[in-house]
């Protein structure tokens, strides 16, 4: 599918709704203190233009002219998306956006991080590489790679919101002089005629910059994979390494059973992900790109003592230590019901901002089609993929 023609990146644009939306919050130390300082009518604007893409466009009446609108605004729709859900992230699991494999009784973030050594360690980071993150969030992977590889990296990211706390996090870690973040987009395409389309605008860095990239559950939200790994090839060095947790459907995956759909579509509309392929279009679009593949595995298919999935699945026979207890709880039924009405609540006097509760309800509907997927088999959010670019 070719891409439709994408929007023109708009920095100056973005970094002033930025700051009408998220004022000083992003200085806030508490994510949910950050959550109640917003303004009024941007938090609202965001939450219509993200929504606008899901509102009566379920999985039984969903056409491609929706997926196509998606993919040609993805990145507003991703930037909004992140405006809405960055500090129901922090709060509600942390600093690393992303899923991992679990241990019996493994402490949450110990898990996170050893997800994220995995990864450095797969590609084989040394002390003084220069690595760029695609997709850095708020920077907490970036913060643990630095400190565990000791590489210099810069994190790349379309959402101005998450690179002002990801700054401020590294600045408070005393990591300012191994991490840099820096905004910009995936990548864009121009128009060349009414039926095809070229690449107009790349990653604001020159051919050949990087040591190592890496790209933890984040190239999902590109329209077009191909598109994003071809812009981080050409950004690497002649023998440079690329490494990649990717959120694919499995090959088990099928369009055509609504029920599959179903599950897809949730989780694209709760994860502000405008076009998700299966695993097989992923190993495609990576060769594609020039890349030689030189490792790949469905980490989520390893026999672990508690799936990926579980934090998310509010059943309590995931429980392995006393901590689990409250995040089991909150997507229970009853944790659910309480934590609906309780944001409904402070959003009708005025504390929440608008729009909270329904992005909150938003993100359970995609927890669910997440539990689903990884209970199925029919979705991964680690894909592993070790790829390099030739020398020659
Ligand atoms: C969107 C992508 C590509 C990656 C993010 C992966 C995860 C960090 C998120 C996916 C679903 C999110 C949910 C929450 C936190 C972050 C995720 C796990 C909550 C637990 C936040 C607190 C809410 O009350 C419930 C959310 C469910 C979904």
């Amino acid at each position: 599918m070719a891409p439709a023609r994408l929007e023109n990146e708009d920095h100056s644009r973005d970094a002033a709704f930025n700051k009408a939306m998220h004022g000083r919050s992003a200085a806030e130390k508490a994510g949910f203190s950050a959550m109640l300082s917003k303004d009024t009518s941007a938090q609202k604007a965001a939450v219509d233009e993200y929504f606008k893409h899901w509102d009566n466009k379920g999985a039984d009446v969903e056409t491609d002219r929706h997926r196509e609108e998606r993919r040609a605004e993805y990145a507003t729709l991703t930037r909004h998306y992140y405006n809405l859900a960055t500090d129901l992230y922090e709060n509600g699991w942390a600093q690393s956006f992303h899923f991992c494999r679990f241990n019996k009784g493994e402490p949450f973030h110990q898990a996170l991080a050893r997800h994220e050594h995995y990864l450095a360690h797969m590609m084989s980071l040394r002390d003084g590489m220069s690595v760029l993150d695609v997709g850095c969030g708020v920077g907490g992977p970036a913060r643990e790679i630095a400190k565990f590889a000791g590489v210099n990296i810069t994190g790349l990211n379309n959402n101005d919101y998450q690179i002002e706390r990801a700054t401020r996090y590294a600045q408070k870690d005393g990591l300012s002089d191994k991490l840099k973040f820096v905004k910009g987009d995936f990548m864009s395409f121009g128009e060349k005629d009414a039926n095809s389309f070229f690449q107009l605008k790349q990653m604001s860095f020159p051919d050949n910059s990087f040591d190592a990239v890496y790209a933890i559950e984040a190239t999902v939200h590109a329209p077009a994979l191909e598109g994003v790994y071809s812009e981080i090839f050409r950004v690497l060095k002649p023998g440079g390494v690329f490494g990649v947790y990717e959120w694919l459907m499995t090959d088990k995956y099928d369009n055509s059973n609504p029920h599959h759909k179903e599950i897809r579509l949730g989780i694209e509309q709760g994860d502000g992900i405008s076009n998700m392929v299966r695993i097989s279009e992923g190993i495609a679009a990576i060769k594609a790109a020039g890349f030689e593949l030189e490792f790949h595995e469905d980490l989520a298919e390893r026999a672990d003592p508690s799936p990926w999935y579980y934090p998310l699945a509010g059943d309590f026979r995931y429980m392995s230590s006393a901590w689990d207890f409250f995040t089991i709880l909150r997507l229970t039924r009853i944790g659910r019901t309480i934590i609906h009405r309780l944001v409904g609540g402070l959003e009708m006097v005025g504390i929440a901002p608008p729009g909270t509760q329904k992005t909150a309800d938003s993100l359970a509907v995609a927890a669910d089609c997440l539990v689903a997927g990884g209970k199925e088999s029919l979705f991964t959010p680690m894909y592993l993929m070790i790829a390099r670019k030739p020398k020659t």
